[in-house]
């Protein structure tokens, strides 16, 4: 029977860098743009096959076979594809060794991958038969097109990974407490062995469980794996990858986080780039240099970072709480900048009172973004450049706008605001030059500040992985 699943891209928004020591929290919202995976199988005799296809990209099959009675040596993974996919074969790999399968299939796994992933020029867009799904396909390898910081590896890790979950393990549900983290494990494993280096992993994390505040495994737990993987027998290995998976204590934290209704973030394409690597090895040498230093900076980032969710958190219990006096609060947003929203706490007791939750998100992210800026100066890292300090800037001049950070690393790529849902429209036209609009205030906005900026057809889907319904694929495999 086919299946297919999906998981969701990500936007770090608060607790880039710290998220690489298990000691600090970060908050990483999962986006609507998703991966998906169609799986096809059948039940095969001699060996088993595994065929991933990307049709959206050029030359994206990549073909991978084994024997199942083969119990002296690790799986033989054989790719026919004369480029290779690191992270398809990695996922592969590591599922196989972790099921050890008993029974030989033919599978084939159709990936598809929303539109906002990768850049979409010179492509053509293809809807499946009933119109619910449309995908753009690309002229060029998928190496070769060039992506826009959502998290297309860690997407496809993770929904390869429940594809293949789901064919070996009998009743699979994506949905239950143990499936969700043998993804999650497993796809860490693989991701980190694809990537040839163990990262914070927030990235696998929110593919799997979606919006979380997210702190991070012991590392040691893949180095130690991987490390030894190649020492061990099909048999050792298979052990010890169930033993990490299943039975071993990573430490993460993901606790569900996500925005409360009414607010909405805005993703903001920045013509640019940057060195993620490179920026984080600034950092981390600017840390052991100045480990006094850094560790103030640090503790004062992460302060303000979980001020934000906690006062996202506290947003969202008076909107259940009291409904009507949320939504006259949240409607009141669109007629305030920022610094207006500041400007209410001295009007009077009662509006810092009734705007009091709003105003700590405000200052919250203005203290994330001071404390960026120091680690910019300081670690000699474009982390919250100039150019990003004038637009994140300009932004908060917008009604409707309660501030904006550079997610993730930071630098060059993006820009992730944090608004009123009901300003957004009105957002977008005041800030694309483009003209007239009767009831908006623009008198004070050179539109020109925000030539360097593309807003993004995103918005949070705070869902993890996903089963999806085939009907809406059908057309396209
Ligand atoms: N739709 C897809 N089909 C097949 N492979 C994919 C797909 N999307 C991503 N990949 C794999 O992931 C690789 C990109 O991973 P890389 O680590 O370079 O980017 P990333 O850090 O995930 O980037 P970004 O966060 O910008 O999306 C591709 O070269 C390919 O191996
Ligand atoms: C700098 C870092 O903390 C975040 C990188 O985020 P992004 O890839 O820029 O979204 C690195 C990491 O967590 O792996």
């Amino acid at each position: 029977m086919s299946r297919v699943f999906s998981a969701p891209s990500k936007a770090l928004l608060a607790g880039g860098y710290l998220v690489l020591d298990p000691a600090y929290s970060s908050f990483v919202t999962a986006l609507s743009a998703r991966m998906y995976a169609v799986t096809s199988v059948e039940e095969a005799n001699e060996a088993s096959v595994i065929r991933v296809e990307s049709p959206q990209f050029e030359s994206g099959s990549w073909e991978y076979s084994f024997r199942i009675d083969d119990s002296q040596i690790p799986l033989v993974i054989t790719e026919k594809n004369s480029k290779r996919n690191p992270f398809a074969e990695a996922t592969v790999h590591t599922l196989v060794n972790y099921v050890k399968p008993t029974q030989n299939y033919r599978i084939k796994v159709t990936i598809f991958s929303d539109s906002e992933y990768h850049t979409q020029d010179g492509t053509r867009l293809e809807s499946s038969t009933n119109g619910s799904k449309k995908f753009h396909w690309h002229t060029k390898p998928i190496d070769q097109v060039p992506k826009t910081g959502l998290g297309s590896s860690a997407g496809l890790v993770t929904v390869l990974t429940t594809a293949l979950l789901s064919i070996y393990v009998p009743n699979f549900k994506c949905n239950d407490e143990r499936s969700l983290l043998q993804i999650h494990n497993v796809a860490q494993i693989a991701h980190c062995i694809a990537q040839k280096k163990v990262g914070s992993g927030f990235d696998v994390a929110a593919a799997t469980y979606g919006s979380i505040v997210y702190r991070r495994f012991e590392p040691a737990i893949i180095t130690q794996l991987v490390s030894e993987s190649h020492l061990l027998s099909l048999e050792d290995y298979h052990r010890e990858l169930r033993k990490v998976v299943l039975d071993t204590d990573w430490h993460f934290v993901t606790e569900k986080c996500s925005l409360p209704k009414g607010i909405r973030i805005l993703m903001g394409d920045v013509a640019g780039g940057s060195e993620t690597p490179k920026m984080v090895s600034q950092v981390l040498a600017w840390r052991s240099q100045k480990p006094e230093y850094s560790h103030e900076v640090w503790t004062s980032l992460n302060t303000a970072n979980m001020a934000l969710v906690d006062s996202l958190q506290n947003l969202k219990l008076l909107s259940e709480s009291d409904p009507h006096a949320y939504s006259e609060l949240i409607s009141a947003l669109q007629t305030y900048n920022v610094a207006q929203i500041k400007n209410l706490a001295s009007f009077s007791v009662d509006y810092a009172a009734r705007f009091e939750l709003i105003i700590n998100i405000v200052h919250s992210i203005e203290n994330i973004r001071h404390w960026m800026r120091v680690m910019t100066r300081e670690s000699g890292a474009s982390i919250e450049p100039s150019e990003q300090t004038i637009l994140l800037n300009n932004c908060n001049t917008v009604k409707g706008v309660l501030g904006g950070v550079v997610p993730g690393a930071g630098g060059y790529d993006a820009i992730c605001l944090i608004v009123a849902a009901s300003s957004i429209s009105s957002i977008i036209e005041s800030t694309k030059g483009s003209g007239e609009s009767s009831n908006l205030d623009l008198s004070s906005i050179n539109k020109h500040q925000f030539d360097r900026v593309s807003w993004l057809d995103l918005t949070e889907q705070q869902d993890g992985v996903l089963e999806e319904n085939l009907e809406d694929f059908k057309g396209l495999l």
